[in-house]
């Protein structure tokens, strides 16, 4: 199981010296929604400039103009972009053109969506490299919420996925434990007083 690391700050400057501390322990390092919005394509750039090793994942939660979008940030130095599961077919199937035409990779983020397990095989069928079972920031906060619906809705679809939403050193075995392809961390390292460590305590965790 891969690990990719979301760097949810909102500067260029901020986010290189995360990746700075982080990337010897991560295979992924994803640029947050908030980050791409504050700063543009430019920080894809210059994180993939930084670590020219490391799969850059521009977390872009497309919705439409898929080709247009997921073009212009593999241009950027992106290696995989998200397109949400609640777009249009065509627009998954618009950034998997641009994906292929740039030998890189579309993700499809089904956060939102309520039947996870039929998505996900319909986005594959479109040609998304992998799917990320994922529960966002808001829906984590909200009473109740449990990973583990996350983790069902991966086991069952039978398709490459990504967990995200509340990856932390106290899941991160189930999550491996359901199958999943990558774990995504990003307040668990963001947060945590010694990103690095915390990066190095999740890795040591994956077996
Ligand atoms: O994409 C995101 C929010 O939309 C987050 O980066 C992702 O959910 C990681 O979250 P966490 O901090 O819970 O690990």
């Amino acid at each position: 199981m891969k690990l990719q690391v979301a760097i949810d700050v909102l500067s260029t400057e901020a986010a290189l010296e995360l990746a700075g501390k982080v990337a010897e322990y991560v295979d992924i390092i994803e640029l947050g929604t908030p980050l791409v919005k504050s700063e543009g394509l430019a920080a894809i750039t210059a994180v993939k400039e930084a670590h020219p090793d490391k799969i850059v994942f521009a977390d872009l939660k497309t919705m439409d103009a898929g080709e247009l979008e997921a073009d212009i940030a593999f241009k950027a130095g992106a290696d995989l972009v998200t397109v949400l599961g609640a777009a249009d077919d065509s627009t998954i199937a618009g950034a998997v053109k641009a994906a292929k035409e740039h030998n890189k990779g579309v993700v499809v983020d089904l956060i939102g969506i309520e039947d996870k397990v039929t998505r996900a095989k319909e986005v594959r069928a479109l040609g998304a490299k992998f799917v990320e079972m994922h529960a966002g920031l808001d829906e984590q906060a909200k009473p109740g919420y449990d990973l583990s619906v996350l983790l069902n809705a991966g086991e069952e679809a039978r398709v490459p996925f990504s967990v995200a939403g509340g990856v932390n050193l106290s899941t991160i075995a189930a999550v491996q434990r359901s199958g999943a392809d990558v774990a995504v961390a990003g307040g668990a390292i963001y947060g945590a007083d010694d990103p690095a460590v915390a990066a190095k305590e999740l890795r040591a965790a994956i077996i």
